[in-house]
C-alpha cells in the first residue's frame, strides 16, 4: 500500500476511552468513534446528554479526564498548524469582533488561512449563504439568523479537512436549511469528515453516516 493510500485510510478523526466530568457528575464515560473522509457522524441525545461536551473535548476547549484525540493520525495539540488548519469548527457560542463587517470577518479568516484568491472565495461564500446584501454590516446588527449564517460561512472560506459543528441548524429558516443540508453534502463528496451534534431529524436523516448516541451519564 503506498503512503498516500495509507492516508486515505486512516481516519480523519480518531476519539477514544473519552471520559468527563463535572464534579461528581460524569457526563462522557468511555466514548470512542471514528470519522473517515467523505463521511459525517453525528451526536444525538437528550438535552444535558453530553454532545456540546464531547465537541469541545475534541476541539481542545475543555480537557477530557481521560482519553485520546487524534487528527489525521496525529494526537491533537491546538498548537499544531497542521491541525489548526485542518479543523473548522463552528460551536453555538461563536463570538464576533463588534467593529468589523461581515466581509471583514470572513476576509480575516481567509487571510490568516492563506487562501488563495481570498476575494473571489469571500464573495461566492456571502453569496451562497445570503449575506452578499450584508456585507458591510456589523454583526451586532445582524439578525440571530443571519449571525448564525456568518458563523458557517466561516467555515467555508478557510482550509478544512474535518469540520466540527454544533447544532448548526439552530435558528436557520427552512430555506436556510436546506441550503446547509445542500452545502454539507458536498462537502462531503469532497472528501472532509463532518462530526456533528443536532437535534434536527431532517439533518440527521440527510448527512449522517453514523450516529453516536449519548445520554448514559451517571
Ligand atoms: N462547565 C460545566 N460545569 C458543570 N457542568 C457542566 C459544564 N458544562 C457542561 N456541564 C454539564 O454537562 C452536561 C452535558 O452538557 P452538554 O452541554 O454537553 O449537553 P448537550 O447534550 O450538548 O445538551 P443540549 O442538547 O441541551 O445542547 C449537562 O448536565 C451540563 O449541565
Amino acid at each position: 500500500m503506498s503512503a498516500k493510500q495509507a492516508a486515505k485510510k486512516q481516519p480523519v478523526l480518531e476519539v477514544s476511552g473519552l471520559v468527563k466530568r463535572f464534579g461528581e457528575h460524569t457526563v462522557l464515560s468511555d466514548v470512542g468513534f471514528e470519522v473517515r473522509a467523505g463521511r459525517a457522524a453525528v451526536l444525538v441525545g437528550p438535552n444535558g446528554s453530553g454532545k456540546t461536551t464531547v465537541l469541545r473535548c475534541v476541539t481542545g476547549a475543555d480537557p477530557a479526564d481521560e482519553g485520546e484525540v487524534s487528527i489525521g493520525g496525529e494526537p491533537y495539540d491546538d498548537r499544531s498548524p497542521s491541525i489548526r488548519s485542518a479543523m473548522a469548527v463552528v460551536m453555538d457560542d461563536i463570538d464576533f469582533f463588534p467593529d468589523l463587517t461581515v466581509v471583514e470577518h470572513l476576509d480575516l479568516y481567509a487571510r490568516a488561512h492563506r487562501v488563495p484568491n481570498a476575494d473571489a472565495l469571500v464573495d461566492d461564500v456571502l453569496r451562497e449563504v445570503g449575506l452578499f446584501a450584508q456585507a458591510a454590516q456589523l454583526p451586532g446588527s445582524l439578525s440571530s439568523g443571519q449571525r448564525r449564517r456568518l458563523a458557517l460561512a466561516g467555515a467555508f472560506v478557510r482550509p478544512r479537512r474535518l469540520l466540527i459543528l454544533d447544532e448548526p441548524e439552530q435558528r436557520l429558516d427552512e430555506e436556510g436549511l436546506e441550503w446547509l443540508i445542500t452545502r454539507l453534502q458536498r462537502e462531503k463528496r469532497e472528501g472532509l469528515a463532518i462530526l456533528f451534534a443536532s437535534h434536527s431529524p431532517r439533518l440527521v436523516e440527510a448527512l449522517a453516516d453514523d450516529v453516536i448516541a449519548l445520554g448514559g451519564a451517571s
